[in-house]
């Protein structure tokens, strides 16, 4: 999408700033520092009664941080000087992306810049008397909130654009998830087809009903499902090759009244499926890796899909009674495992952490490696006790299990844990820092401990 970049949009800006006369922008400054936090009210009060828009601003720790931080924006927006445009710019871009996090419609965005229009445009035809003109004061303020929309917009949409990818790429990613399974799976259809397809040559059926590849199973999974879950993979192109190649032509010569011809087709629609199934296995086995979302080393989730992941469950939560907590796991005093045994022990004590925190978490829950020697546990339906709970028993899991570092050395690993429970915040970010927040006060207070926020 071809846009105007940051340097342009601050020119607009400023170009916008500064054809309005000092005196009038002096005012509309008086005016927001007076009237600020009416305006904030005023949007509240409108959005509350708004049914879809409440689902997103009820929340008390949205109200409580929204309301200083829409007059922060204002202020910032209608200060007479701007020092630097292109920060005016970067703050409503990361309001923008904020937006798509929380899945906020931009038609509600929307409808609330235009509500604090009309608290504005009141306040300015009840207090701003000649020379100051209401009329231009008000194209003012309409001005520089279209573009703050403006550029919210852009960064929006780009942001839930990459949002839908991500989501899409994880649902297949789920798709594929028992790798193994698929691979029998496919091959078994693959084989179902040949048999069906040798049956029919024998029983001489006509060429039109002869099984068509394309049209079976097997076919109907790789063009369907494989061909988009593993677009641009180079085998891709070949094995699609193959598939039009038996359809189209080997299937004609089977019915040939050459038995040499016939039989040639027969060795060749045989080595396309086995070519076809090498190469699947090929793309499948790489799926399994770090690509698709899983870490290599430890084979628990990346980060490529935390978010979709903790979207989903703020998005269930609030629809549910259920909640869920994050648990920030991190190994203590790693770096000396590292310097002490070496960084393959230190490999050792990762999988064997990741083991004990997959093994102790249930089928609804996650487990993320979040870089180094750093977890992140979504524990799904659960609740401040149960969280705190589960917690100490992982702490206790690692601490009690000695840890095979190399051949013969064993090791007493301990972790600390950050445990924050989904307060109803529609923005991720938001639990991501408090789990981060009790870890950090967990390692503070001596480690191998857990902390609850
Ligand atoms: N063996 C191994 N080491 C890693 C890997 N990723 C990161 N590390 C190392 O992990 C160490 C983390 O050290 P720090 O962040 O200082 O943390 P720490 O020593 O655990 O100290 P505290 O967290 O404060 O208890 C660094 O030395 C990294 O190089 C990995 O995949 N394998």
């Amino acid at each position: 999408m071809r846009y105007k970049d940051k340097h342009q949009l601050a020119a607009e800006w400023q170009t916008l700033l500064e054809r309005t006369p000092k005196p009038l922008r002096q005012a509309i400054e008086t005016l927001v520092e007076h009237h600020g936090q009416n305006f904030a009210d005023h949007f509240y009060r409108v959005m509350l009664e708004d049914p879809h828009a409440s689902l997103f601003l009820s929340n008390a720790q949205v109200e409580q941080r929204l309301h200083p931080s829409m007059q922060r924006w204002l202020k910032a927006m209608f200060a007479v000087e701007h020092a630097d445009f292109e920060s005016l710019v970067e703050q409503q871009e990361k309001v923008g992306q904020v937006h798509a996090r929380i899945d906020i419609p931009v038609n509600l965005v929307l409808s609330g810049a235009r509500q604090l229009k009309q608290a504005f445009y009141e306040q300015i035809n009840a207090t701003f008397k000649s020379p100051l003109s209401p009329g231009d004061a008000s194209v003012y303020v309409s001005d520089h909130i279209d573009m703050a929309m403006e550029i919210m917009s852009h960064a929006y949409s780009v942001a839930s654009d990459r949002n839908a990818r991500t989501e899409e790429a994880y649902k297949l990613f789920s798709l594929t998830q028992n790798i193994g399974d698929e691979r029998e799976r496919q091959r078994s259809a693959l084989l179902n087809w040949e048999n069906a397809l040798m049956f029919a040559v024998a029983a001489q059926q006509d060429i039109a009903t002869l099984p068509r590849l394309s049209n079976s199973d097997f076919g109907l999974w790789y063009l369907h499902k494989a061909c988009h879950a593993f677009e641009g993979a180079p085998e891709i192109a070949t094995i699609s090759r193959h598939i039009k190649q038996v359809d189209c032509e080997w299937l004609e010569v089977l019915l040939h009244e050459d038995p040499s011809q016939r039989l040639k087709a027969l060795g060749e629609i045989r080595d396309a499926a086995r070519t076809v199934l090498m190469l699947l296995d090929d793309v499948l086995q790489r799926a399994s890796g770090l690509d698709a979302g899983r870490d290599s080393l430890t084979r628990l989730l990346n980060r490529k899909f935390l978010s979709v992941v903790l979207s989903r469950e703020i998005d269930i939560a609030r629809h549910s009674e259920h909640c869920f907590a994050l648990l920030m796991v991190d190994i203590d005093h790693f770096k000396s495992i590292n310097d002490t045994h070496g960084h393959d022990a230190g490999d050792n004590v990762l999988q064997q952490v990741a083991s004990i925190l997959d093994r102790s978490t249930r089928g609804g829950d996650y487990v993320f490696r979040m870089g180094g020697e750093e977890f992140l546990i979504v524990l799904v339906n659960t609740d401040h006790d149960g969280s705190r709970l589960f917690a100490e028993r992982l702490r206790q899991s690692v601490a009690k299990e000695p840890m095979l570092a190399g051949a013969d050395t064993l090791l007493n690993v301990t972790v600390s844990v950050g445990v924050t429970l989904h307060d109803g915040h529609p923005d991720y970010h938001h639990s991501l820092q408090r789990a981060d927040q009790a870890l950090y006060e967990a390692k503070r207070g001596g480690r191998d401990r857990v902390v609850v926020q």
